[in-house]
């Protein structure tokens, strides 16, 4: 493709050198540059990628698009300096694979906890109403039935427009993606056309890369300003921050809630471990999905549904058979009626949602047991807060390992028991392996309790220095119930 063409679109400070160049590959990898690769120079939390701009000339590239240029530049490469080289390689990569976002329905999903159980939700109902749809989540990616894996939350935007474009050409017509926040600030979304976005709820996470709760919290709204004014903007304005997300915003503002006033209103009529009843737009209806939390990812899903012109009743006898994303709130109930649940709850307030579950649906003789880590690398300041929440809604915690990524998962576990009062102190215990923590759940439960394995749900492996090994709550927690008599 003709530079000319990728650059339409980006703000250019400077180009030096012929502005005609024909580019076959994009990279902002210096390691992934071939023969007439146009390289993106990008600043990083780790290293600065224009460091790398001499390496990748010798590597074949052709352009280089930088925020400072070199002193000395070749006379056979067009630079292109930017105010911004993250936004530029998103705006580029949207030209280069033909602007696919434009092409289908695109709705982006933000907010702290529910977006993959939504944005999979929607992939779900609209699988089911007989559409052609893709899927963009932390879980997996889904161009119709075919599985491409994922390797973040957001993917970076060639890979991201890539799939895009393998989308359109599959005959995809909607599109349901998560947001994640560091997405927005490293601008993997520039360039992309969203048809609506939604709002889960924000709580505490990310601190170690936002710093402030008020950045994380300007993070989301940016989402929500850059939408254009053909959009919709759907808010959950049960949470304090719903309205300010949709503050500046120029798509449609729309609103969901359980307990406010809203365009979207739902009722908890019934929650159980069976399901919950829901009393969703004057229809009472039965969902297979379980806790309070999921009535919002319920509604949020039947909102966006009706917003994209659905049909009422059509969505929600569809929406009322799916059990959502993989290692959510996923149970099993072993010979001796033991019931042991599996969720990827990694914050403290999903902590706090899925053991208020437990906590509403119990019978109330039985015992919780919890077996929860966190993960290196990651938001420090919430680990003792989650064993705290931890300890206050169970009647025995077991503190294990997560991914402990480059940190030693003893010093994790330390930072965890700061947050157990001396009075929470007899019901904890802490056991570095995480199978062999699983393992004492198990043995310590009777039957009618309930064991919790939180904080990894649908992952296959654990990370340790860079490396990831099989781990499976799942298989590790059937394993281990069906050993014990
Ligand atoms: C903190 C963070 O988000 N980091 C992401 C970021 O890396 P970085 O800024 O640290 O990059 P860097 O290593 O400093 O390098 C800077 C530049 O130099 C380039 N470089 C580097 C080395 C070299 O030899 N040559 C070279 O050209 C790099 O390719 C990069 O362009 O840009 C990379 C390329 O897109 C991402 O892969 C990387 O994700 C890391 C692996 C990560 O773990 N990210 C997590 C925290 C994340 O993004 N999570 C969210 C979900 C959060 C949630 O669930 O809420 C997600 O969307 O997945
Ligand atoms: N609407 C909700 N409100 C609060 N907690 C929720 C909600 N939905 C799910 N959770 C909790 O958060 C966990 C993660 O849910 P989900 O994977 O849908 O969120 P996510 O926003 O995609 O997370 P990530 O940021 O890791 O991608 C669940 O396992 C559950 O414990
Ligand atoms: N998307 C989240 C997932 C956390 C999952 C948990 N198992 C961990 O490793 O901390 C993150 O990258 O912070
Ligand atoms: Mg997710």
């Amino acid at each position: 493709m003709q530079l000319q063409d990728l650059l339409y679109g980006v703000a250019i400070k400077s180009l030096t050198g012929k502005p005609n160049q024909e580019v076959t590959g994009l990279a902002f990898d210096s390691r992934q540059v071939t023969e007439n690769t146009l390289f993106f120079a990008i600043k990083g939390t780790v290293v600065d990628g224009h460091e790398y701009i001499v390496q990748t000339i010798s590597a074949g590239a052709s352009v280089i698009i930088c925020e400072t240029l070199p002193k000395e530049t070749v006379s056979t490469v067009t630079y292109v300096e930017v105010e911004n080289s993250s936004i530029a390689l998103g705006i580029v990569a949207s030209n280069f694979y033909g602007n696919p976002s434009t092409k289908l329905k695109l709705i982006g999903i933000t907010g702290t906890n529910g977006k993959t159980t939504i944005a999979t939700l929607l992939f779900q109902l609209f699988k089911g109403l007989g559409y052609h749809v893709g899927l963009i989540s932390t879980v997996q990616n889904h161009i119709n039935e075919n599985i491409i894996p994922a390797t973040h939350t957001t993917p970076n935007p060639i890979a991201l427009n890539s799939l895009l474009q393998d989308m359109v050409n599959a005959d995809c017509e909607y599109c349901f993606m998560e947001v994640s926040s560091h997405a927005v600030v490293q601008h993997r979304i520039a360039g992309l056309t969203f048809s609506g976005g939604v709002f889960s709820n924000i709580t505490h996470d990310h601190l170690d890369f936002h710093q402030t709760f008020d950045n994380y919290l300007k993070a989301k709204k940016e989402f929500f300003d850059h939408l254009p004014k053909s959009s919709f903007a759907l808010t959950n304005v049960d949470d304090k921050n719903g309205k300010v997300m949709l503050q500046n915003t120029k798509a449609t503002k729309k609103t969901y809630a359980l307990k406010q006033m809203a365009d979207f209103k739902a009722k908890i009529i019934e929650n159980k471990f069976s399901g919950l009843n829901l009393n969703i737009d004057d229809l009472d209806v039965y969902f297979k999905m379980v806790g309070s939390f999921n009535a919002y990812n319920l509604l949020a899903a039947y909102a966006t549904a009706i917003l994209l012109e659905q049909d009422k009743l059509e969505v929600l006898t569809i929406l009322s058979t799916l059990a959502g994303a993989e290692g959510r709130f996923d149970y099993i109930v072993s010979k001796q009626g033991i019931i042991g649940i599996v969720d990827y709850a990694h914050t403290p307030d999903a902590v706090q949602n899925v053991l208020s579950t437990v906590a509403n649906i119990r019978k109330g003789t039985e015992q919780v047991i919890t077996v929860i880590g966190c993960g290196g690398d990651r938001d420090k300041t919430k680990r003792p807060i989650m064993a705290q929440v931890a300890c206050d809604w169970s009647d025995k915690v077991i503190l294990t390992s997560d991914n402990p990524r480059t940190e030693d998962p003893q010093i994790i576990i330390n930072e965890m028991e700061k947050g157990v009062s001396p009075t929470n102190q007899r019901k904890t215990l802490s056991i570095l392996d995480r199978k062999e923590a699983i393992k004492t759940a198990c043995h310590l439960a009777k039957s009618g309790d309930i064991i919790l394995i939180a904080g990894k749900g649908h992952e296959k492996y654990q990370e340790i220095n860079g490396v990831r090994h099989h781990f499976d709550d799942k298989e590790v927690l059937t394993e281990q119930l069906n050993q014990i008599n």
